[in-house]
C-alpha cells in the first residue's frame, strides 16, 4: 500500500502515522502537511527516519502541487488535513472553506484522475448539528452543521459522497466524536485546561459548562480508521464514538482533581456563539460490521493524557509561547 496521509503533522494525523508505521512497516507513507499553526513535526520524531516514510510540506488546495504528488503513484488517501478549531472558525471562516472544502475537492479530483483505490475522509460528528437531552447521532442522521467549521466539514462530506455517486470513486467517510490524548494542540478543551491548570491560570468555561461531548481516545480512533481502510465498504459512512458523554465542567473538575489543583481556578466566561449543546454518537455500525472495540476507558485515558502533559511540559510550552499566545490573549487576556 502506498498511502498519502494529509494533515499527518496534526494531532490525529500524527497519532495515525505512528500507529500505522508500527503496525504496517512495509507500507509506504507520504505525509503531506501545510504545517500551519497546529502542525508539529516534533510529533513524528520517533518515526521520521523510517525508510518507508516521507514528509512533504504543502497545501492540499494547491492543484498543481497535489497533482505532482499523485504522479509519483498513490493508491490510498486518508484525508486528515483540516482547519479544526470551532472558535477560530467563528472569528475567521474563510480559511476553513478553502482548506476543508476546496482542499478536499482537489484531493478527490486527483484521486479520480490517478485511479486511487481507496479514499478515506476523516470527518466529525459536528456535521450532524446539536442534540437535546435525548438521542444519538446515527450515520443516517441528516447533516445540520451549526458553526463555520462544521459547515465546511459537512460540505466536504457531501463532495466525497458526490464523487462516489457520480464517478464511483471508492470513498469512505468516518465521523468521530471529540478526540483526546497525547500531542493535542493546547487550544482544545482537555489540553488547554491541563496546561492552564499546571500554570495556575484561570480555566475559561464557556456558558454554564453543561454542554456535553462524547470523548474518544485518539488511539481508539486510529484503530477505527485502520479498520475502515482495510475492511470498510465504498460509499459508506462510519460513526466512531467512545460512548463517554460528559459535561465540560465534569471534565475540568476531573483534571483539577488529578492534578491536585483548586476548583477556584474555574472561570465561567462568555459562551461560544452558536455553541452546540450535546454530541452523542451511535457507533454500533463500525462495531458490528468491522469489529471495532475501543480499548480505553475514559478514566484511564484521561489520567494517562494528563500525565503525558505533565511529563512533556516542554512540548506544550513551546507551542504556548508561539503564535497561539497572541490569539489566546486577544480573546481572554494574558495567558
Ligand atoms: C476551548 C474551550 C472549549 N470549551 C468548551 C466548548 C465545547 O463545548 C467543549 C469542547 O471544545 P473544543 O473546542 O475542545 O471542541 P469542540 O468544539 O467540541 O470540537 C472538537 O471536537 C469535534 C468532534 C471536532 O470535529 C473539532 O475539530 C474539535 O475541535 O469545551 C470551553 O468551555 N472553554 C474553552 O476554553
Amino acid at each position: 500500500m502506498r498511502l498519502l496521509v494529509t494533515g499527518g503533522a496534526g494531532f490525529i494525523g500524527s497519532n495515525f502515522i505512528r500507529y500505522m508505521i508500527g503496525k504496517y512497516p512495509q507500507y509506504d507513507f507520504i505525509n503531506l502537511d501545510a504545517l500551519t499553526y497546529a502542525g508539529n513535526l516534533e510529533n513524528l520524531q520517533v518515526i521520521e527516519k523510517h525508510q518507508n516514510y516521507q514528509f512533504i510540506k504543502g497545501d492540499i488546495a494547491d492543484v498543481e502541487f497535489v497533482e505532482e504528488i499523485f504522479q509519483k503513484g498513490i493508491d490510498t488517501v486518508v484525508n486528515f488535513a483540516a482547519e479544526s478549531h470551532v472558535d477560530r472558525s467563528i472569528h475567521d471562516p474563510a480559511i476553513f472553506t478553502r482548506t476543508n472544502i476546496l482542499g478536499s475537492q482537489v484531493l478527490l479530483d486527483a484521486s479520480k484522475k490517478y485511479g486511487v483505490e481507496k479514499f478515506v475522509q476523516v470527518s466529525t460528528d459536528e456535521v450532524y448539528g446539536s442534540l437535546g437531552e435525548e438521542g444519538l447521532f446515527h450515520e443516517t442522521t441528516p447533516l445540520s452543521p451549526n458553526s463555520p467549521y462544521s459547515a465546511s466539514k459537512a460540505g466536504a462530506d457531501l463532495l466525497v459522497r458526490a464523487y462516489y455517486e457520480t464517478y464511483r470513486l471508492p470513498v469512505m467517510i468516518t465521523r468521530c466524536s471529540n478526540n483526546y490524548g497525547p500531542h493535542q494542540f493546547p487550544e482544545k478543551l482537555i489540553p488547554l485546561m491541563i496546561s492552564r491548570a499546571l500554570a495556575n491560570q484561570p480555566l475559561p468555561i464557556y456558558g454554564d459548562g453543561l454542554n456535553i461531548r462524547d470523548w474518544l481516545h485518539v488511539e481508539d480512533h486510529c484503530q477505527a480508521i485502520d479498520l475502515v481502510l482495510h475492511k470498510g465498504k465504498s460509499g459508506e459512512v462510519y460513526n466512531v464514538g467512545g460512548n463517554n458523554e460528559l459535561t465540560n465542567i465534569e471534565i475540568v473538575k476531573g483534571i483539577l482533581k488529578h492534578l491536585g489543583k483548586s476548583e477556584t481556578l474555574i472561570d465561567y466566561v462568555q459562551d461560544r456563539l452558536g455553541h452546540d449543546r450535546r454530541y452523542a454518537i451511535d457507533a454500533t455500525k463500525i462495531k458490528q460490521e468491522l469489529g471495532w472495540q475501543p480499548k480505553y476507558t475514559f478514566e484511564d485515558g484521561l489520567k494517562e493524557t494528563i500525565d503525558w502533559y505533565v511529563e512533556n511540559e516542554d512540548w506544550w510550552k513551546r507551542i504556548i509561547s508561539g503564535e497561539y499566545q497572541e490569539y489566546y490573549e486577544k480573546q481572554y487576556g494574558k495567558i
